[in-house]
Parts: structure tokens; C-alpha cells; sequence
């Protein structure tokens, strides 16, 4: 129903012809399962988020790019038992070709990356904000939907870059009020369960595989999490040294068991020597179980995580260096990150820290009888061509209604025009926050 202060439905408009019974088709008006509407207010919350990525990227003088929602299915089919594989929203669509719905951002990434080729000049440094899909049984009636901010560096094979991006992410939470009080980083490498499996004669394609499968280690029970890396060939030795590594606490204890002839002790120094020099010494911790859930990561992985663990992971990411030659790319390192639009908000919630973001417009202009429209769609022009906003009363309605509607909308000053007032060139301006009125020329508006 329109806006309307006084009686219910359209007030002076004759009642419309009834639409004949079978002409009705009545439509579910809620949105598809798994997925939301943004009315206004849920809008200005989701803009003022994306507002914050944005901003945050432009800082760290990254360029927005974007790609198709809808992507060939062959861009995610991985074989490392991926929890986003097997939920893939895929189809063939009218020219039998499989597609399916972006799961996450990377991918796509890497495939405009590897179009570009050379025209590019490493490094890239590239975000984008998408809607990410997923095809989850609705059993567990979780989204099918996300956005999703990333960040990407590809070309720098130095942790500098990982530390980057971590500071980026804690710059954004820093704009938004969350502290390194409420959020922390889980920080580790892949590089610690390379050299496990290696030092086991374990063949490399198995990585991707076994990384997934440890990924699982809190969601599953730790028996069958030794079934599955058995089943796919790790021997009984290297699997007791796998949960092993995972235990370790602290960077000390790491070098102790592992040494320092592999890259991911020296790494991982680095990275908190530079977050230490970034000045988020505070929000980072080593910790040996992250490994993260996608298959193409190769080193260093992290994750942002509520201190009060009441969330999910609000955020993750981590070193990509294999993923482009994957694609028939050149071999080209990669880093990058994906932060979801949900989890955030359910944690600034819990931190009463929602910002209040209600609808504001300059000006309400209202024609004070039927005849002075066309005087008040004038009044609006000047004043929007000033970059002023306007709300233009589009009907002819009461001084009570406009003043209800002025309120909800809220306006700083009502614009009337008036016959006797227009005569004169003028327009009555009341300034609804103090009620103080005055007559201003049309020319002098402003
Ligand atoms: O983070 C996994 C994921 C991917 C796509 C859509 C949604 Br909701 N969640």
C-alpha cells in the first residue's frame, strides 16, 4: 500500500476493474529457498558494508574488477572432495553446456588473469565484491547465497603479500569498531603438511586431498578422519606424524619438530615479523590446525575468527601459487582472501556495534494546491541540479500527511509552494528541525 497518512488505500482514485478469477496467478512473494531479499534497510546496511570493502581495497590501492556470476562448471570441478564441489549449483543450461553459479570469486580471478596474459603488469592487485552460490540441501536450512569481498596479489611469491592482505582485513575491522579484542587471525602454512607427506615419500598430487580431509578435523570424528587419509593412501606412520604437526602451538615448537631446512618455519617468522611492523601484532596467532577447506591453497593460510568462538569463520584465506598453471596459465603466485557478508554482521550484532543508517533527503517539496505541480517539479529541478536531494509530493495530499511523510523520511526542510508566494517568485521554506520558517526567493534557493 503507498505511504498513506490519512485512510487506507488510494484516496480520490476510482477503485480499478476487478482482474477476471483466472487472469490471477498468485506467486509466492517470498525469495527463492536460501537466498534474501535486501529491502531498504537491510540495502543501506549491505551498502555501508560494501562501502567499508571498497574504501578499505582503494587504501591498499587495489583496483575492483568483476566477473560473471554464471561460470563454465570446468572452472571448479576439482577432485580433492571439496565441500564447495560437492554443493556446486551447477546445470546445463539451453546449449548443453555445463555452468554453474560462481561459488567463490577465485577461480574466476585467475581465469581473467590468464586472459589477460601478458597485457598485465605483475603485480596484480585486484578486488571484487560478488554474490557467491552454493546448492546445499535445505536439511540444514543454511544460505545458498553470499557476497563476498576478496583481495588478490598475484605475481609476489614473498609472505609481504600475505601480510598485506592480512592488514587490509584488519584495517576494515578497525573501521567498523571490531578490535583485536573481539577478532583474531589463526595463522599457518600448508608448507608444514608438504613437508610431512614429502619426508613420508607421499606423491604430491595427494596434497590437495589430504588438506581437505584435515579441514574436516573438528566437523568430524578424529577415527574417521584417519580412515579417510588411509584410504587415500597416506601409511599409518605419516598419519600419526600429520595429526602430529597439527597440535603444535607455537613457531618454537614448530622449528623444533619440523627444523628449519623447509621454507614454512622461515615464512612464518616473516609473516609475524612483518605484523609486527604492519602493527597487528595483536590480532595474529600461530596455529598448526588451520588448514582451510579449498584444495588449491600451497602455503601460508589464515583465518579471522570471533575470540568468543560463538561464530563461524568470519573470513579466510591464503597462498594460491599452483592455481593459474593449473588453468594452462604461466606458473604465476598467488595470494588472496574471501570475507562473506553474513558472519561480520551476526558478529557486529553480538557487539551492538550495527551502525544506524536511516533514509535522509535534503528537501520534501510539496505543491500547496492541485495547479502548482508543475511550479513544485521545478522547485525539485533547481534544487537537484544543485545537488540537492528532493522528495517531490507527487499527489495532491494534505499538510498532515506530508508533514508524517517528512518525518519518515527525514527531511531537512519542507519546501512549499504556494499561489501567493509563487506570484511573488517565492517558495516557503520551513526548517523542520528547529520549525523556523521564511519566505526564500526562487533564485536564491539553495
Ligand atoms: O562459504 C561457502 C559458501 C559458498 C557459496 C555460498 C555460500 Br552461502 N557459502
Amino acid at each position: 500500500p503507498s505511504d498513506n497518512g490519512g485512510g487506507g488505500g488510494r484516496s480520490g482514485a476510482l477503485a480499478p476493474e476487478p482482474v477476471a478469477a483466472e487472469e490471477v496467478q498468485k506467486i509466492d512473494v517470498n525469495p527463492p529457498k536460501g537466498t534474501r531479499d535486501f529491502p531498504p534497510e537491510e540495502m543501506r546496511l549491505r551498502n555501508w558494508l560494501f562501502r567499508n570493502f571498497r574504501e578499505v581495497s582503494g587504501l591498499f590501492g587495489f583496483e575492483e574488477v568483476d566477473f560473471p556470476v554464471l561460470e563454465s562448471e570446468a572452472l571448479f570441478v576439482r577432485k580433492a572432495g571439496e565441500e564447495i564441489r560437492d554443493q556446486l549449483y551447477c546445470f546445463e543450461d539451453r546449449g548443453n553446456r555445463r555452468v554453474a553459479l560462481r561459488p567463490e570469486l577465485t577461480p574466476s580471478l585467475a581465469r581473467l588473469v590468464i586472459q589477460k596474459g601478458k597485457s598485465l603488469s605483475l603485480p596484480v592487485k585486484w578486488f571484487a565484491v560478488g554474490q557467491c552460490w552454493r546448492y546445499e540441501r535445505m536439511t540444514r536450512g543454511r544460505r545458498r547465497e553470499h557476497y563476498q569481498w576478496n583481495m588478490d596479489i598475484i605475481g609476489v611469491p614473498e609472505v609481504t603479500a600475505e601480510a598485506e592482505l592480512i592488514s587490509s582485513i584488519v584495517t576494515f575491522f578497525k573501521r567498523i569498531g571490531i578490535t583485536a579484542s573481539d577478532v583474531g587471525f589463526k595463522v599457518s602454512s600448508r608448507k608444514v603438511l608438504q613437508e610431512v607427506l614429502s619426508r613420508n615419500s607421499i606423491r604430491e598430487e595427494l596434497f590437495g586431498k589430504v588438506c581437505i580431509i584435515i579441514d574436516k578435523i573438528e566437523k568430524i570424528p578424529l577415527d574417521d578422519i584417519k580412515k579417510e587419509l588411509k584410504s587415500v593412501g597416506v601409511s599409518t606412520e605419516a598419519v600419526e606424524q600429520l595429526l602430529q604437526v597439527l597440535s603444535i602451538k607455537s613457531l618454537t615448537e614448530l622449528e623444533e619438530i619440523v627444523g628449519d631446512a623447509g621454507e614454512s618455519v622461515a615464512e612464518l617468522k616473516q609473516l609475524f615479523s612483518l605484523a609486527d611492523k604492519f602493527g597487528y601484532s595483536e590480532w595474529i596467532q600461530f596455529d598448526a590446525s588451520i588448514v582451510r577447506g579449498l584444495a588449491y591453497y600451497t602455503g601460508i593460510v589464515f583465518e579471522g575468527f570471533d575470540r568468543e568462538g560463538k561464530l563461524r569463520a568470519i573470513c579466510g584465506g591464503g597462498r594460491y601459487d599452483r592455481l593459474l598453471s593449473t588453468f594452462g596459465g604461466d606458473d604465476i603466485p598467488a595470494c588472496g582472501f574471501g570475507f562473506g557478508d553474513a558472519v561480520v554482521v551476526e558478529l557486529l550484532k553480538e557487539k551492538g556495534l550495527l551502525p544506524e543508517l536511516s533514509l535522509q533527503v535534503d528537501n520534501i517539496v510539496c505543491a500547496l494546491d492541485h495547479d502548482l505541480q508543475g511550479a513544485a517539479a521545478t522547485v525539485a529541478s533547481i534544487l537537484r541540479d544543485k545537488g540537492q536531494s528532493v522528495d517531490l509530493v507527487l499527489e495532491n495530499k494534505p499538510l498532515k500527511w506530508v508533514f508524517k511523510r517528512a518525518a519518515r523520511i527525514n527531511a531537512d526542510r519542507l519546501i512549499l509552494v504556494g499561489s501567493s508566494e509563487w506570484q511573488r517568485g517565492m517558495v516557503g521554506v520551513k526548517i523542520l528541525s528547529t520549525g523556523e520558517q521564511r519566505e526564500i526567493k526562487l533564485d536564491e534557493l539553495e
